[in-house]
């Protein structure tokens, strides 16, 4: 290695040896500050209570991200043309004033995304530092002076090439080293409204929706964190692949669901076959559930039989059938749910009861009100009339003849078989709309500070906040007071200000009691819980559309191309009042029901205006593979350019398709990750111990060293999309893709 890199190396060393010595020094800080959490409570006031709890929290908060950035810390430096030099890493540090490390989400580190000799923004070199744990071992650099000739092709080239070249392990691993130009527009475009990224596979649109994630949380915080953030994805097994994508995406912040798990208390993985999908993904479903729910439940008696007044009054099966649909009515025409409906059975009970009475000496409504009092009336009317669950309701779909107006009742019959498919949960959301008191999702706690911002008049806050009124000044407020415990004047003074510093999670803005903007406690150069003094007042938020009571703030749909129109509408449900990301490639649509253009999806998510990005380099799939597999790519669709030349490719014809998929397991590199991939039914009777054999519909999304893909035809002809479905199988390969047939290949391929 040259003398000056040797230096140069030596010279990162110190600084990343500083922000690791920071970093000891403030997870030192943190735990002192919930040790001093705890040794509040000992005074035992209510003041000691609330603020151990809320400096505990802050201190479990802070020393959980200093934990989870460990690895690879500092990866970035970028110097300006004024001598100003920041590095960049996961996490943002200061050392007093000073930023030793900013964070890659925070504005200061756009540049390095965003520099290019063409367009600099300042930058004279950008730098990206590989490190081994603590160690930096080599440096890679782009010189943008203008004298730099032409414009880069890519940002990091050494390290992006570092980065795709490494084997693929089971997670998907993050690329805030490597984030292209394009990508960082996509991550870094405005939350509001919709944003549609579209691009072929492997363009980096799953890497760009879990950024993009991460950058919206450290942007505004405030909004987002406790849950706002909703990811969605087309499986568990892609869920779980991403899952570890970014650690500090906790539980807490983000929730990462499979369309199957949308749904509180089902975790549905299994998909149905395409014709029975197709029946329960198309709208006219709606109808189909209520009629199914207004329908006899199959355990209801069939007679009703009570004594009255010497008298054996008795209703039959038709008398209580004419009851029912009086009900029905009654209810729709006043848009009553069946679980409201308990008021309306009694009186059409008693009302059919009472033209049996044999000579009437009571007035009617006396009469309903004595029946229904009636302990064995009210034991009839438990199992006639019982409260209905979505699930209760839509196993009655196992008998046929429940299927009003299904054209293939019995397949859909079929399909119950004990456990919900994925293409139920849609099913399930809308009946525990239509059936009534709908089981609401848990509301995300909204911080007190927060509701300040929304209504008027002093209350109590929950978290340390430190206060700027127009006429009174600086105050800082503890949790559960409604008075300030500190009152700085219109100049804060030192004290106050390290007060706030280590404890303020907000600053807010005042007009006396009113409060008219607030802003989280971040500085611009990424270290969180850092307060910056502020000369002027804030600028006043902008008004939010979203109701607070609204559970997610912003949705981010994944693979969003293959929704059906029922699953579009348990996202917009959820997406009501949330602004969207909406992230797929209509390529790679396979749901019979998909939509076949962006302005079609949106619409049926209710959603119109949007921002669109197109992703168009592709970095998993190298050329040579793309080539093959774009021949299985609808026409009219923009085959994606690789980044990458070559890759290893054969196409061969084989007798034993079993030995043949053996033998190329066998022969795959030593280390890599290899993954054979065939239809459903193939890859369920597939016997290679050891070896990752996967189903053509679970494959989405996921990325292999090198695939083994198996007899392409019957791939095609298991489905209405089958060849969407190859395409989607033929591109998951990163350096090798195998494909063996023993019938002809589809006439695409050949
Ligand atoms: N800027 C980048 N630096 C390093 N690796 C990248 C970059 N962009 C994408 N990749 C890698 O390329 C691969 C494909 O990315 P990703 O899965 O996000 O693409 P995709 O567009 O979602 O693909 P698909 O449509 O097939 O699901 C991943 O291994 C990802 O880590």
């Amino acid at each position: 290695m040259p003398a000056g890199r040797t230096q140069e190396i030596a010279a990162e060393q110190r600084v990343v040896d500083r922000v690791y010595e920071r970093l000891e020094e403030l997870r030192a800080q943190a735990r002192a500050l919930e040790g001093e959490g705890h040794g509040r409570a000992s005074g035992n006031t209510a003041v000691g209570l609330v603020e151990r709890d809320a400096i505990v929290h802050r201190a479990a908060v802070r020393l959980h991200e200093l934990d989870t950035e460990e690895e690879g810390l500092v990866f970035g430096r970028l110097d300006f043309d004024d001598g100003e030099i920041y590095h960049i890493g996961r996490l943002g540090v200061r050392d007093g004033h000073e930023p030793l490390l900013v964070d890659w989400r925070a504005p200061a580190a756009a540049p390095f995304y965003r520099a290019t000799a063409g367009d600099p923004l300042g930058v004279v070199r950008r730098r990206v530092i590989f490190c081994r744990g603590q160690a930096v071992v080599d440096l890679d650099d782009d010189v943008l002076t203008p004298d730099a000739v032409g414009d880069l092709r890519v940002l990091g080239e050494g390290a992006l090439l570092a980065a795709l070249r490494r084997s693929r392990g089971p997670h998907m691993r993050d690329i805030v080293t490597t984030i292209q130009r394009e990508q960082d527009e996509a991550i870094r475009a405005p939350a509001r409204g919709v944003t549609l990224i579209t691009g072929g596979p492997g363009t980096g649109k799953t890497q760009v929706a879990l950024h993009r994630a991460a950058y919206l949380l450290y942007t505004d915080r405030g909004r987002f964190t406790g849950g706002r953030i909703l990811v969605v994805g087309p499986s568990t097994v892609f869920t779980s692949y991403i899952g570890r994508v970014l650690p500090s995406l906790g539980e807490d912040s983000v929730h990462l669901r499979a369309i199957g798990e949308l749904v509180d208390g089902v975790t549905a993985t299994r998909r149905d076959r395409a014709e029975v999908a197709e029946i329960k993904g198309s709208e006219r479903m709606l109808g189909v559930l209520v009629e199914l729910m207004w329908q006899t439940p199959p355990t209801a008696p069939d007679r009703l039989r009570l004594v009255y007044a010497g008298q054996v009054l008795t209703l039959d099966a038709a008398d209580l059938s004419a009851a029912r649909t009086r009900v029905r009515e009654r209810c729709q025409a006043a848009g009553t749910p069946p679980n409201g409906a308990r008021p309306e059975a009694v009186a059409a009970l008693a009302a059919a009861l009472w033209t049996k009475v044999d000579g009437a000496h009571l007035d009617p409504e006396l009469f309903a009100d004595e029946v229904a009092e009636r302990g064995e009336f009210e034991r009839f009317l438990r199992a006639w009339w019982p409260p209905l669950t979505p699930p209760l309701v839509l196993a009655w779909l196992a008998d046929p003849a429940r299927a009003v107006g299904v054209d293939n009742a019995e397949a859909l019959a079929a399909s119950y078989r004990g456990d919900w498919s994925v293409d139920d949960v849609p099913l399930l959301d809308e009946l525990a709309e239509l059936l009534g008191t709908p089981p609401k999702p848990p509301r995300a706690p909204e911080p007190e500070w927060r509701l300040r911002e929304l209504t008027s008049g002093p209350r109590l806050v929950e978290t340390f906040v430190l206060s700027c009124g127009l006429r009174d000044g600086w105050e800082l407020y503890a949790p559960g007071l409604a008075t300030p415990i500190a009152v700085a004047g219109p100049a804060i003074d030192n004290d106050a200000y390290g007060v706030a510093q280590r404890w303020a999670e907000a600053i807010i803005l005042r007009e006396g009691q009113r409060v008219v903007g607030w802003q989280d406690g971040f500085d611009p150069h990424g270290e969180e819980g850092y307060v910056p003094l502020l000369a002027d007042p804030l600028p006043v938020q902008e008004p939010d559309d979203a109701p607070v009571e609204d559970r997610y703030l912003h949705v981010i749909l994944d693979e969003a191309q293959d929704l059906s129109p029922m699953e579009c509408r348990v996202i917009a449900r959820r997406a009501a009042y949330a602004s969207m990301t909406v992230v797929g490639d209509l390529g790679q649509a396979t749901h019979p029901l998909a939509s076949d253009s962006w302005p079609e999806l949106l619409a049926r998510l209710g959603k119109r205006e949007v921002r669109e990005l197109d992703l168009r380099t592709g970095y998993r799939v190298p050329q040579r593979i793309a080539d093959f597999a774009a021949r299985a790519l609808t026409p009219g669709i923009e085959p994606t350019r690789s980044y990458q030349p070559g890759g290893a490719l054969s196409v061969r014809a084989v007798d034993d398709l079993v030995g043949a998929v053996r033998e190329a397991v066998r022969q795959a590199p030593a280390g890599a990750t290899v993954a054979v991939i065939a239809t459903d039914e193939l890859a369920g009777s597939l016997d290679l111990p050891g070896v990752t054999v996967l189903p053509a519909s679970l494959v989405k999304g996921l990325e292999f060293d090198h695939v083994i893909v198996v007899e392409p035809a019957d791939i095609v002809a298991a489905e209405p999309r089958g060849m969407n479905r190859l395409y989607v199988a033929l591109t998951r390969a990163v350096a090798g893709l195998v494909v063996l047939h023993r019938k002809p290949l589809p006439a695409r391929l050949r």
